[in-house]
């Protein structure tokens, strides 16, 4: 399923933070959102799960209007892993991820086996169905990241958006993370903050600085060693990855100490 964000403006609190911004994600393919703190990426994302409404523009999912589908429609096409909310603290993980079955339930207590067994298999693919029984509240940051991705997969949705889901993980689970979401083969959109994951494993990137994209496209295309200086601020040595091939950075300060100190 596709994903469509047409000339889209998100304003708040009298800002406009997400600027006329168009991007398209084919289906199974995987964006990955760029810019520095403060350039508007959350906000873009709350935008494609339906938590803020356009000032003006349209995201489409699958040919559709996300604001006509309504919540639960549009919760069975896009299931999401953002930061943590309110609603999962008084639940074991395993009740977590089965909060992921809920907009496809009618009624209460409405628990089926197959989808008592969606979540068990979900926990089981993030290696975290040894967390099943455990308070959510009480979890480390990335066993918490696990179980929200656990309840993303239970979600069975064809659209995954991922606001930081390498946030608080070793880097163990930082690689493990991104391949289970590539083999998951959905229209994926991530924030990321590390320009070696975004070039790894996804098939685009899209660039934003003060809530406008400024550069979408192909990674090896799009992040030059001249874009990424002039967007992060940062000196940006491009080399292939050793064992994969593709684009890998080195990053180090436009001005490095060493000069500074011995001019
Ligand atoms: N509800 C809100 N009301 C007013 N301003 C907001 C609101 N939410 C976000 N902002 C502002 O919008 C701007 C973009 O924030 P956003 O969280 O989208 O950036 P980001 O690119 O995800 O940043 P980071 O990399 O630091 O997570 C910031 O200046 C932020 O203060």
């Amino acid at each position: 399923m596709d994903l469509v964000v047409d000339d889209l403006v998100i304003e708040l609190g009298g800002r406009r933070i997400v600027d006329q911004v168009s991007l398209e994600v084919e289906p199974g393919r995987r964006l990955a959102l760029l810019g520095p703190n403060g350039s508007g990426k959350s906000t873009l994302l709350r935008g494609l799960y339906r938590l803020h409404r356009p000032a003006s523009g349209a995201v489409r999912v699958g040919g559709d209007d996300l604001w006509r589908l309504g919540a639960r429609a549009a919760a069975q096409r896009i299931a999401v892993v953002a930061q943590e909310s309110a609603a999962e603290h008084d639940l074991t993980a395993f009740q977590v991820a089965m909060l992921g079955r809920v907009p496809h339930q009618r009624g209460f207590g409405a628990d089926s086996p197959a989808d008592l067994a969606a979540a068990e298999a979900a926990l089981d693919r993030v290696g975290a169905l040894d967390l099943a029984d455990r308070p959510f509240a009480v979890l480390s940051g990335g066993e918490k990241q696990r179980v929200l991705l656990a309840r993303a997969i239970t979600q069975d949705c064809p659209v995954l958006v991922l606001d930081e889901p390498t946030n608080h993980l070793d880097v163990t689970f930082q690689l493990e993370l991104m391949q289970i979401v590539a083999d998951l083969g959905l229209t994926t959109v991530a924030a990321l903050h590390d320009l070696n994951l975004a070039a790894e494993y996804c098939d685009a990137v899209a660039v934003l600085q003060d809530g406008r994209l400024v550069a979408t496209g192909d990674p090896g295309t799009v992040l030059t060693g001249d874009l990424i200086a002039e967007v992060f601020a940062v000196r940006a040595d491009r080399i292939p990855h050793p064992a994969t091939g593709r684009p890998h950075f080195a990053l180090s300060p436009l001005k490095t100490p060493t000069t500074e100190r011995n001019p």
